[in-house]
């Protein structure tokens, strides 16, 4: 398998706190990769570093989604990145929330159409009548079209996550970076979660980088799972290999069970 994405020597400080410590990680393409570990890991830092929040001290993020010899990430704002091809779920969930949901999801329709986030795109490829057919395809996708004209300021926590993942899937990642997407979720929205999840990549071939707490979500999605502790990657393989790796129960849990 070839490499979507290669991190190598990253450092991140915070006045003197090292948040993240030489970390190397090779994001296959194809794989649903996740980085697990403790509170304070530096796991948000990590995937901030990635998408352009924040700039981190040293190091080099290489992305082969477009370009075979791969470029850079590093010094790009966030809207460059996401135009790359890279698209983030946020942990709280981001939509607009005075607008409809049919509203919501046309917006990245268009975007990915002309590359901006203007409203007023009509006249790129698609017609109008064309986006709202993308765009009720997406809301579909993941079972939300019968809500399509209700505001999403009043969907359930769940059910804006599927709107924000629709609105990322609606953009064609090449490489989708989840951030706990099951967080706050009873295990009933959970389990719907990684159904969809599962559902999304038997359909589309997408790369996804998943930041997780919840070990069913992590054994359920992941093929490769490496994990952070105090900034720096301590170990890495299988899912099932890390279950059982004794630096992991203890970095991870301080010595309780997986
Ligand atoms: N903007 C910031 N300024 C100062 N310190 C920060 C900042 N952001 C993160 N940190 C610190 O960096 C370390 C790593 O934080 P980070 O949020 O990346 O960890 P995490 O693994 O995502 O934790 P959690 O699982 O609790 O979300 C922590 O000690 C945190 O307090």
């Amino acid at each position: 398998m070839s490499s979507i994405l290669t991190v190598e020597g990253v450092n991140k400080n915070f006045s003197g706190l090292k948040a993240l410590d030489d970390v190397n990680l090779v994001v296959e393409e194809g794989s649903v990769h996740a980085i697990i570990g403790p509170n304070g890991a530096g796991k948000s830092t990590f995937l901030n570093c990635l998408v352009g929040r924040l700039v981190p001290d040293t190091g080099t993020v290489l992305y082969y989604g477009n370009k075979p010899e791969g470029e850079t990430l590093f010094g790009l704002p966030p809207h460059a990145i996401n135009q790359k091809g890279i698209s983030r779920v946020f942990q709280t969930p981001e939509v607009f929330e005075d607008l409809t949901l049919f509203e919501n999801a046309m917006i990245p329709v268009m975007a990915h159409l002309d590359g901006s986030y203007r409203f007023n795109s009509w006249g790129g490829v698609l017609s109008r009548g064309e986006i709202a057919d993308a765009a009720e395809h997406i809301l579909s996708d993941v079972g939300l079209l019968e809500k399509r004209n209700m505001h999403s300021g009043s969907l359930s926590r769940g059910d804006k996550r599927r709107l924000e993942l629709a609105m990322c899937l609606a953009q064609d990642p090449k490489l989708l970076l989840l951030d706990e997407p099951t967080a706050g979720m009873a295990r009933a929205d959970t389990n719907n979660t990684i159904d969809l999840l599962k559902k999304i990549g038997e359909e589309r071939k997408i790369t996804k980088v998943i930041i997780e707490h919840d070990m069913h979500v992590v054994f359920s999605l992941a093929t490769k799972v490496s994990v952070l502790a105090r900034g720096h990657i301590i170990a890495e393989g299988a899912p099932q290999e890390m279950k059982g790796d004794a630096r992991v129960q203890e970095a991870y849990l301080g010595g309780a069970h997986l």
